[in-house]
């Protein structure tokens, strides 16, 4: 057991108590993911137990992947029986298996996002509904809230505290698009994300026997980032434990960031109430940053009220100060970023894959990705429209997905008449408001076209439910593969985009034929238990951002979101745009609460580094398809400035620049007095209390409002509509500013 010997002793007291509740909520870096890869190891190796029996859960497929094949280092080739991956990966698995128990079949389809949107977006218009007021996004998004929080849509419309909560929002309809959301998923027999984990907490409240099986089966249960679980996932592992309550916990409450999805910190806080036994272990040294990076990480998140008291400190070299990029402009910054990589991979011998670029957002990576083109350091980006997000895939996904499960309403909605095959969208529309108002799926529509259609649309309806029953024939009879390609060719997709010759037309085609390669590789691997078509899609449906890049990608620079680099470390890490409004950003201004859940970002931002960090930041920026003038951000100010110099690329050729104080103190070499934090500009505005944004369809000029961060000014003019709708305000402290509404948080006081 070497591998023993490499653990400091707290860590080891981790590893080896492997009875009874155990949590670990300690600092970034401080082996927290590595306690729980070697607990596991510890488990099989040592303590003989069955791989089959331990359940695993992190934050995404990959680092299940990753730790799985470290304990297959150690454990052998046993660990592949592992129950190890995200919430949502192992809840859909149980989930298949047990599926007639709550009247699902278990080939049910898991509707991604786009799904639901599409679904809400129909049911706002059967009902009628004003799509301006019930965006599709919106409602989504509120649903979802209320699956996450184990609401049902019952509850929702007997809870009379919603109901006026909506009324005052002026959506009194969401709790029935939410009953009729979830009907018209259930009859379709599929499952949005949300629902992966709120039946699982179903099947286990209303089927014991289901939840005894699995209580039995889980000897050992897991989890990674703990704080980032909502409480449906506490829940959740919280039961399938109680029994033999072997639950073992890891995470930092410094690093929640995902509170606007419903991740809750409470959960840590509950843990120890629910379990009085709990082994509490601390775990203070890190092990990834220079001293450096581990105390100006320090210096920031100690800004945070809201968090649990603990040491980090590391033994590691102090390493080189953290470097400023100021840039002129978001291309600039670019320009640096890429020069700055260059010029230290020619320094420092560093590969490409040692080096992150992380932000706030994705949109950010289009100045960085210019300019790195431009010089020729090769990158991947991770969690932006992924492969499977393309349309081509996604139509022939839906021609599988619809084979597999007819009753799927939004891939019937996409292939019906994709290639075209004369069917048009009031004959859709025709067997969607026939399926519902039968209370059938769309598929008894098509298998009785000729009573719901006339004449030349039947006929044409018929044709398609021939084709479609030729296929579930199909992939009875041959492998996932060969069926897949064989409905490819048959559908007609192939020939459409073969018949287009256009570079853009190519591109699909051979992402059509790529597809189909990852099918033959997945029914090739013979590792999985699982071969089949069903299997695979599952597998995909449940993709993370992170899960798109092949592991063997070649040496490549890599840009992400500071959110999808959670548990990451990289040798070199840039963050950019550290300005005011974008990071911390805009929409998180509004309470204390939300501006802490930015600053706990950018500390995971900080703490990903190893050995160099670098913060840039842009005076001018386009944004909404403007130019803006940007303020650096406060972050850059929270730092410790003893931990930070301005780098030699840090751009001084620019006029006055009056909203850059911060640099100001910099370049005059007051540096190093922590005194010297620059004075922002100042108002006497203090947002009240009880500040609730107004709903802002009817804003109009000469309104006066109240910004949570500008405080109170005046409409000036109201520009475009939709989702582009933007106020332009004169505020009394902060002058004229143009707002976009679907982001701004305003208060309309009636003059
Ligand atoms: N005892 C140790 N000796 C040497 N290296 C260690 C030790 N413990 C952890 N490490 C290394 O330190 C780095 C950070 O460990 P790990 O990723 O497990 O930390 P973590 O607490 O999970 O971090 P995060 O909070 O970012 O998820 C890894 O490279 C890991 O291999
Ligand atoms: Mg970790």
């Amino acid at each position: 057991m070497e591998y023993l010997k490499s653990l400091n002793e707290p860590q080891h007291e981790g590893v080896v108590n492997t009875e009874g509740p155990t949590m670990i909520i300690a600092g970034a870096g401080s082996g927290k993911t590595r306690v729980l890869t070697y607990r596991i190891a510890y488990l099989i190796d040592h303590k003989g137990v069955d791989p089959f029996n331990i359940l695993a859960l992190t934050f995404t497929n990959k680092a299940a992947r990753e730790m799985r094949e470290r304990i297959e280092r150690v454990a052998g080739n046993d660990a592949r029986n592992l129950w190890m991956g995200t919430f949502h990966s192992v809840f859909a698995r149980i989930l298949r298996a047990e599926a007639d128990r709550l009247g699902y079949p278990s080939n049910f389809t898991i509707y991604d996002t786009d799904d639901s949107k599409s679904l809400i977006k129909s049911i706002v218009k059967e009902m009628q509904l004003d799509d301006k007021v019930y965006k599709p996004n919106v409602v989504f998004n509120r649903i979802s809230a209320a699956k996450n929080r184990l609401i049902s849509w019952r509850e929702y419309l007997n809870n009379p505290v919603y109901q006026a909560d909506d009324e005052s929002n002026m959506k009194p309809e969401l709790g029935k698009i939410y009953k009729t959301y979830s009907e018209r998923c259930f009859k379709a027999g599929a499952m949005d994300f949300d629902d992966l984990l709120f039946n699982t907490n179903v099947l286990f409240k209303d089927h014991i026997d289901v939840l005894n099986k699995y209580q039995q089966r889980f000897h050992y249960v897991m989890v990674d980032e703990f704080q980032d679980t909502n409480i449906s996932q506490y829940l959740i592992t919280r039961k399938l434990s109680a029994v033999r309550q072997n639950i073992a916990v890891v995470g930092d409450d410094a690093q929640s960031i995902y509170a606007f999805r419903g991740a809750d910190i409470q959960n840590i806080l509950n843990f120890e109430k629910d379990y009085p036994d709990l082994r509490v272990i601390k775990l203070e040294q890190n092990y990834r940053s220079t001293q450096t990076i581990v105390n100006a990480a320090n210096s920031v998140i100690k800004k945070n009220k809201a968090q649990l008291p603990k040491k980090v400190w590391t033994s590691n070299d102090e390493g080189s100060l953290i470097e400023l990029l100021r840039a002129t402009s978001d291309n600039e910054e670019g320009k640096l970023v890429a020069s700055s990589i260059f010029e230290e991979k020619m320094q420092h011998q560093i590969h490409n894959s040692e080096v992150a670029i992380l932000y706030r957002t994705n949109s950010q990576s289009r100045a960085i990705e210019e300019a790195l083109r431009r010089m020729n350091i090769k990158y991947k980006i991770i969690g932006g429209v992924s492969f499977y997000q393309r349309k081509e895939i996604k139509d022939l996904m839906a021609y599988l997905r619809f084979t597999m499960n007819p009753k799927d309403e939004e891939s019937f909605k996409r292939i019906i008449n994709y290639p075209k095959r004369g069917i048009g969208a009031s004959t859709v529309d025709k067997i969607i408001v026939a399926a519902n108002d039968h209370g059938i799926s769309v598929w008894e529509v098509l298998e009785n076209a000729s009573h719901f259609l006339d004449g030349r649309a039947a006929a044409a309806v018929a044709d398609f439910h021939v084709m479609i029953r030729r296929f579930q024939h199909e992939i009875t009879q041959q492998d996932a593969y060969e069926a897949a390609s064989q409905i490819a060719k048959s559908s007609g997709i192939l020939r459409e985009l073969y018949e287009d010759k256009t570079v853009e037309g190519l591109n699909r085609y051979e992402n059509v034929m790529e597809l189909l390669n990852a099918i033959k590789e997945f029914t090739d691997d013979e590792e999985k238990e699982d071969r089949s078509l069903g299997a695979f899609l599952q597998e995909v449906a449940l993709i993370t951002g992170l899960d798109n890049e092949k592991d063997d990608d070649g040496d490549k620079v890599t840009l992400m979101t500071i959110h999808m680099a959670k548990g990451l470390e990289f040798n070199h890490v840039y963050i950019v745009g550290l300005e005011e409004d974008l990071f911390p950003s805009q929409m998180m201004l509004n309470s204390r609460a939300d501006l802490e859940e930015e600053r706990r970002l950018f500390y995971v931002a900080i703490t990903r580094a190893k050995s160099k960090l670098f913060l840039a930041y842009a005076l001018t920026r386009y944004r909404f398809g403007r130019l803006k003038n940007c303020e650096p951000s406060r972050f850059l100010e929270e730092i410790d400035p003893s931990y930070v110099k301005v780098s030699k690329k840090f751009s001084r050729d620019t006029t006055p620049l009056p909203n850059d104080s911060y640099a100001k103190s910099f370049v005059s070499g007051m540096k190093k007095t922590t005194s010297s934090t620059p004075v922002r500009k100042k108002s006497n505005y203090q947002p009240s209390a009880d500040f609730t944004p107004s709903d802002t369809s009817n804003l109009q000029a000469g309104m006066r409002v109240e910004h949570p961060k500008f405080g109170y000014g005046k409409v000036l003019e109201m520009d475009e509509s939709g989702a582009n709708r933007k106020a332009k305000v004169s505020f009394d402290d902060f002058g004229e500013k143009t707002l976009l509404l679907s982001f701004a948080k305003l208060k309309i006081h009636e003059n």
